[in-house]
């Protein structure tokens, strides 16, 4: 498989699965995408449903990224995948479980991973991914990145202790919860920097973009990325859309998937698996306040927001307003067309902050073709979910997960929903007390946490701070 820049309009063959894992974000300031979507027939799935259940999430793994990767020789990925999802290193051996609620509405476990949030399921195997590439070609990696809170302490736990990557991870600061912050921030190693912003997640994010940018401190310093621009952060987060339905459907029936949308990643993982022949029929995408997602799916029209209109809700992960994977589903909407995704994020939207897809025939007819319902939720939806979810099943939700499944319970949407879990409640302790009035059981791996001293430099907004904290940190300047 070969993977090309959404705004590559040269027609030039594409990269090898390895160069882009290393590389992040495409020199165009484009994200990498598969030539093509590998397809998947009945009987693979009828295989795969087999083997999930005899072999486990490894092997449904090793299956599913094959179709991805062949750069790197079958008996090593496959040892990848058993490392990034061995059984113990999550709180369910089965990595991935489903559970029914009594409404009947499926919940896909996400967080039973070592940072308690969906993050860690593709971040185990990029961590292990980065150290077999680096061993392979004898080099080191600095990788930059942006969280709004479960990204960061998720790509940390994964890459600590690993002695050719350093780490340079920047937060919104004073944005993240308690529990957040100390899971980073608490984190001591000299290999990984926390920089906390004067900003919201997106100023970080463009920090990341425009650092990415400039090449010549990209080479000097190999500036890599975890955060989902990364091609194999979606491409691990299509393995649990297969697993779900392999555990749910035992014919050939479609599913639907409730998503908490914030970066478009998730979602558009999801979309990748339909894309492939997963028998998919909606995807729900949930947005929180923050709905600019919700907005181009309702009207077509793509409006980034500033800070100053992104909201500080309680689902904090999704306060984003420049959804950067969204730039990937716009490709495959017009067609792949290099030039036209290019002048649309490249251009219109730094020189308008919008474009209109509203007359796009692909966009008209994208419920069909891809299947996208949206809906978005406010802090009273999400504690009357939390409330609703705790009081009928015993089961407490985080205030993402309700905000998938307050759009998912809003919407008619016909046969099977499965909301996807995206963290573990006690990273927002605060909105379930206050919702349920209880104290939040936390899993005894995570005592005491907020008590260790705390490792965080505080910046400016500025790319230039961001590039000279780099720059006089140890293990700095590759020399060729
Ligand atoms: C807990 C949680 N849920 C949902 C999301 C949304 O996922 P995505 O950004 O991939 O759309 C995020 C991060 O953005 C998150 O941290
Ligand atoms: N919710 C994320 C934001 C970054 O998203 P990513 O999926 O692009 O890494 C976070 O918690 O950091």
């Amino acid at each position: 498989m070969r993977y090309v820049s959404t705004r590559d309009s040269s027609g030039g063959p594409g990269r090898p699965f390895c160069d882009i894992l290393l590389e992040g974000l495409a020199p165009d300031g484009g994200l990498y995408l598969p030539e093509h979507y590998p397809q998947v027939d009945g009987d693979t799935l009828a295989r795969w449903r087999s083997l999930v259940r005899a072999d486990g999430y490894a092997a449904l793994a090793f299956e599913v990224l094959s179709l991805f990767i062949d750069d790197i020789p079958a008996g090593d990925l496959r040892g990848i995948c058993e490392r990034a999802y061995a059984p113990h290193k999550f709180l369910d051996p089965a990595v991935a479980p489903v559970s029914q609620l009594s409404d009947g509405l499926w919940l896909l476990h996400l967080s039973n991973g070592p940072s308690a949030a969906f993050k860690d399921m593709a971040m185990q195997l990029l961590g292990e991914l980065f150290e077999y590439e680096l061993e392979r070609r004898d080099t080191t990696i600095t990788i930059l990145g942006a969280t709004s809170g479960d990204t960061g302490s998720a790509a940390e736990y994964a890459l600590m202790g690993k002695p050719r990557v350093r780490v340079f991870m920047l937060s919104p600061q004073g944005r993240m919860t308690p529990f957040q912050q100390a899971q980073m921030f608490s984190i001591d190693d000299p290999s990984i920097t926390n920089i906390a912003v004067d900003g919201v997640f997106d100023d970080c994010q463009d920090i990341v973009k425009e650092i990415n940018a400039d090449a010549g401190f990209k080479a000097r310093h190999r500036i890599g990325a975890v955060n989902s621009i990364n091609w194999a952060r979606l491409m691990a987060q299509v393995v649990y859309y297969f697993a779900a339905w392999l555990q749910i459907a035992d014919d050939d029936r479609p599913l639907s998937f409730a998503v908490p949308s914030g970066n478009f990643g998730n979602i558009a993982a999801g979309h990748v698996a339909k894309s492939m022949g997963l028998p998919i029929h909606r995807l729900i995408l949930a947005t929180n306040e923050n709905n600019v997602l919700d907005e181009f799916f309702t009207t077509g029209v793509y409006r980034i927001r500033g800070s100053a209109e992104t909201h500080e809700t309680s689902s904090p992960s999704m306060d984003i307003s420049k959804a950067s994977n969204f730039e990937r589903y716009v490709a495959d909407l017009v067609g792949r067309d290099g030039a036209r995704v290019a002048d649309l994020f490249g251009r219109q939207l730094r020189e308008e902050g919008r474009f209109d897809l509203s007359e796009l025939r692909a966009f008209r007819d994208q419920l069909e073709t891809h299947g996208f319902v949206t809906g978005s939720s406010t802090h009273a939806d999400r504690l009357g979910q939390i409330r609703r979810t705790y009081s009928e099943d015993g089961v407490i939700i985080d205030p993402h997960t309700a905000d998938a499944v307050q759009v998912a319970r809003s919407m008619q949407v016909c046969g099977t929903v499965v909301a996807l879990e995206t963290a573990l409640p006690v990273k927002f302790s605060g909105t379930i007390t206050e919702a349920l009035g209880i104290e939040v059981p936390r899993p005894a791996v995570f005592d005491g946490i907020e008590d260790l001293p705390r490792h965080v430099v505080e910046v400016a907004c500025s790319a230039t701070a961001v590039r000279e904290m780099i720059e006089t940190a140890p293990g700095g300047a590759v020399s060729e």
